[in-house]
């Protein structure tokens, strides 16, 4: 444990790193998937399983803490690794990109961004600078600076105001975070699908000497060809000695290829979500438990899983639990999943050490196409 904030690569393989992120609150293997807990719950788990499946860090999110129960209340209860009984480090979002996908009735200006609450219409005002006081109040480990993502397909110039005031945010964000040894804030490159736009944001980013980078305004409804490439674009141009962050990503196959292209971190609703939803990831590929097929089938989702929700349970009493909204499905299946998820980082970090993640890729993309035997 380090009482600083620290980034050092271990090993890499092209361009796939393995990395180690030591903080005050634990360290970080990356590449590394954060399991999202947005009301500060994984929702469907205890944090001892969370822990468990391997998961370092945790994601939390400013823009729904804030509105529910509000960051003033958990600073005053001790904070959100005490409030939520997760001791490690955590990261939160600013929020920029929750308002714009979440509330309603929002204007945003070079000040910041008001918009009234999903939850119960009250007005807010969420600034550079409330969203590091937010996050402070967290008491989070990793702050990400506010920003404007722009849902893509977008105009260029729409992109470019965008991208332009989000620099402007990450200064004013930096100046208000200030110098605090065990934490970071990260900057966030934007710049849609604009290769030159990617080049600038990323360049003024890096000139900030910021402790972190989180690649945005990518996983908004582009085609993964096209984050690849701009993955491709963005990458190089952010310091190699820093962690890189795809927000938002992703399926497996997002993963692997994102990875090979130089990102460290990750952060994702889709195996939390996809488990309350009745689908289950494996090595083998998806499998839909409402599927009537599975109605009789004894078999584990994976008898060779050190998950027991992957191991002990039959595929039979998963579809039942499932057609019948039990809450224990989701429960199970949200257990499979991140249990899946963390295999895979697992996987990919000692493919890298062992210099073979281009093959060790390749066989588990092959494992996912084997589909449901
Ligand atoms: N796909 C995503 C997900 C989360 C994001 N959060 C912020 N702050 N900014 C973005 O561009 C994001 C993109």
């Amino acid at each position: 444990m380090s009482q600083s904030f620290t980034f050092s690569v271990l090993a890499t393989d092209g361009k796939a790193r393995r990395g180690e992120i030591s903080m005050p609150r634990g360290t970080i293997r990356t590449p590394a998937f954060m399991p999202v807990g947005t009301g500060g719950t994984v929702k469907a788990m205890y944090m001892e399983q969370v822990r468990g499946v391997g998961a370092d860090i945790i994601l939390g999110n400013t823009y729904h803490l804030m509105l529910r129960p509000g960051a003033e209340r958990v600073a005053r209860l001790g904070g959100l690794h005490e409030f939520a009984r997760w001791p490690w480090p955590i990261l939160t979002d600013s929020g920029g990109f929750q308002v714009m996908s979440l509330s309603k009735l929002r204007k945003l200006t070079e000040t910041g961004v008001t918009f009234r609450s999903h939850v119960d219409g009250v007005r807010y005002e969420l600034t550079p600078e409330r969203s590091i006081e937010i996050q402070g109040l967290l008491d989070s480990d990793i702050q990400m600076q506010l920003d404007e993502c722009v849902a893509l397909p977008a105009e260029r110039k729409e992109i470019e105001r965008a991208m332009e005031m989000s620099l402007r945010w990450a200064e004013r964000c930096k100046a208000a975070f200030g110098d605090q040894p065990g934490k970071a804030m990260f900057g966030i490159v934007q710049g849609g699908d604009d290769a030159a736009l990617r080049v600038r944001s990323a360049q003024a980013l890096a000139a900030m000497d910021l402790k972190g980078y989180a690649v945005g305004g990518l996983a908004v409804g582009e085609p993964q060809a096209v984050m690849l490439e701009m993955l491709d674009i963005t990458c190089p141009e952010l310091p190699a000695d820093k962690p890189r962050y795809l927000m938002g990503v992703g399926t497996p196959d997002d993963i692997l290829k994102s990875v090979a292209r130089g990102i460290d971190m990750f952060d994702c609703v889709m195996p939390t979500r996809a488990g309350r939803h009745g689908l289950a990831y494996t090595r083998r590929g998806k499998v839909n438990l409402r599927n009537a097929r599975h109605a009789e089938d004894h078999r584990p989702l994976d008898e060779e899983s050190a998950c027991p929700a992957t191991r002990d349970y039959s595929r039979a009493y998963l579809h039942h639990l499932v057609r019948s909204q039990e809450a224990l499905g989701a429960m199970l299946l949200t257990w499979n999943n991140l249990a899946y998820y963390q295999s895979l980082m697992q996987d990919i970090r000692a493919a890298i050490e062992a210099r073979n993640f281009a093959a060790r890729a390749a066989e588990i993309t092959e494992g996912w196409a084997r589909g449901d035997i």
